[in-house]
């Protein structure tokens, strides 16, 4: 709700709200801070006008693979409770209005990072686009448990194309970003599809924990966690950070590893309302905008 200087109440547009639905606005506000901070990390400033449209196109063009993954996805969308009452399933959109918002929205931001920054950044920009439309929603997620490992690399580009924007390369600092959000990324989601195991079942959706268990799932936590922790703490050691990233680094990597080993060590009861699992999944969130915060503020501060 806005509310306007005359202390109207003024609410967006319901036809407006659906659109912004359509980009999964939380989920990609991540997405898009890590290519904020893989920009401000860089050693090259960046013009602020540059800067805001860098990062303009970066959630222009995430909110379009968001809207593209709702668009051929209604039909499991509509299976599954967390999902149901997004605007294609529930019935308050057409998919092909959908279609077009997403390719309008995916051309434009590749477009215009093309012509206002620079073809590195837009390659990689419409590489993370057509990895997480192509790769992971068309071809993995409905064939295999490895699907969020291949196609979470799309999550991970954010942070190279930051730096894209502001050097016209890329460089080890923001490849060991990419990696650190490439290695995040199976513990992160699948300490949440445990706790949502029943929808993936029903929707026929091979996430790891209904194709291969709980005990498998759990462990391969543990096991994504141990290299993901090695490329959160490298770049300290490696002489691409500050002491303030290296020690703010290894405190939260610290915490990620206990909770992850508390979720990996498990046995659960019948009846277990899975408090480490989501107490993971919640953490991996709060833990990815303190790490590149900490980038940020290293490479400012320090
Ligand atoms: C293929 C990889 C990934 C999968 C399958 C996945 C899946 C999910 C799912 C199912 C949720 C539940 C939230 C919802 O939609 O309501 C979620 C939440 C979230 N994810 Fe991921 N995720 C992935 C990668 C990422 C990446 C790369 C980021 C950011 C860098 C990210 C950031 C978030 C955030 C911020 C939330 C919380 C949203 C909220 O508060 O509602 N995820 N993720
Ligand atoms: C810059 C750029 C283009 C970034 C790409 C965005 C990206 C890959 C974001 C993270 C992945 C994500 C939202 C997964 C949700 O999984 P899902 O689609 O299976 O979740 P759902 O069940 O909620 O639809």
């Amino acid at each position: 709700m806005i509310v306007t200087t005359a202390d109207k109440p003024v609410t967006l547009p319901a036809e407006w709200r659906d659109f912004l639905a359509l980009t999964k606005p939380r989920v990609m506000s991540l997405v898009v801070f890590t290519g904020l901070c893989g920009m401000l990390a860089a050693p090259v400033p960046i013009h602020p006008v540059l800067g805001f449209t860098a990062i303009l196109c970066i959630a222009l063009g995430a909110g379009a693979a968001g809207a593209l993954n709702m668009w051929y996805e209604a039909d499991l969308d509509a299976q599954m409770k967390r999902t149901a009452k997004r605007p294609l399933p529930s019935g308050r959109m057409d998919r092909q209005s959908a279609l077009h918002f997403g390719v309008g929205l995916a051309v434009f931001s590749v477009v215009l990072m093309e012509l206002a920054i620079n073809a590195v950044a837009a390659t990689i920009l419409a590489i993370s686009i057509l990895f997480y439309v192509l790769v992971y929603t068309v071809w993995l997620k409905r064939r295999t448990p490895q699907n969020i490992v291949i196609g979470g690399a799309a999550g991970a580009f954010p942070p190279l194309i930051g730096w894209a924007a502001a050097t016209g390369s890329v460089a080890w600092l923001p490849f060991l970003m990419f990696t650190l959000v490439f290695l995040w990324t199976p513990p992160h989601f699948w300490a949440l599809a445990l706790f949502v195991k029943t929808d993936y079942a029903n929707a026929g959706v091979p996430m790891l924990p209904v194709v291969a268990g709980e005990r498998t799932t759990r462990h391969q936590i543990g096991l994504y966690t141990i290299p993901m922790a090695a490329a959160a703490v490298a770049p300290w050691p490696l002489g691409l950070t500050g002491a303030l990233y290296g020690v703010a680094s290894i405190a939260a990597t610290a915490v990620f590893a206990l909770f992850a080993a508390q979720v990996s060590l498990r046995t659960t009861q019948a009846d277990d309302r899975m408090r480490p699992e989501k107490r993971l999944f919640a953490y991996s969130i709060l833990y990815l905008f303190f790490m590149f915060g900490a980038l940020v503020a290293d490479h400012w501060l320090a």
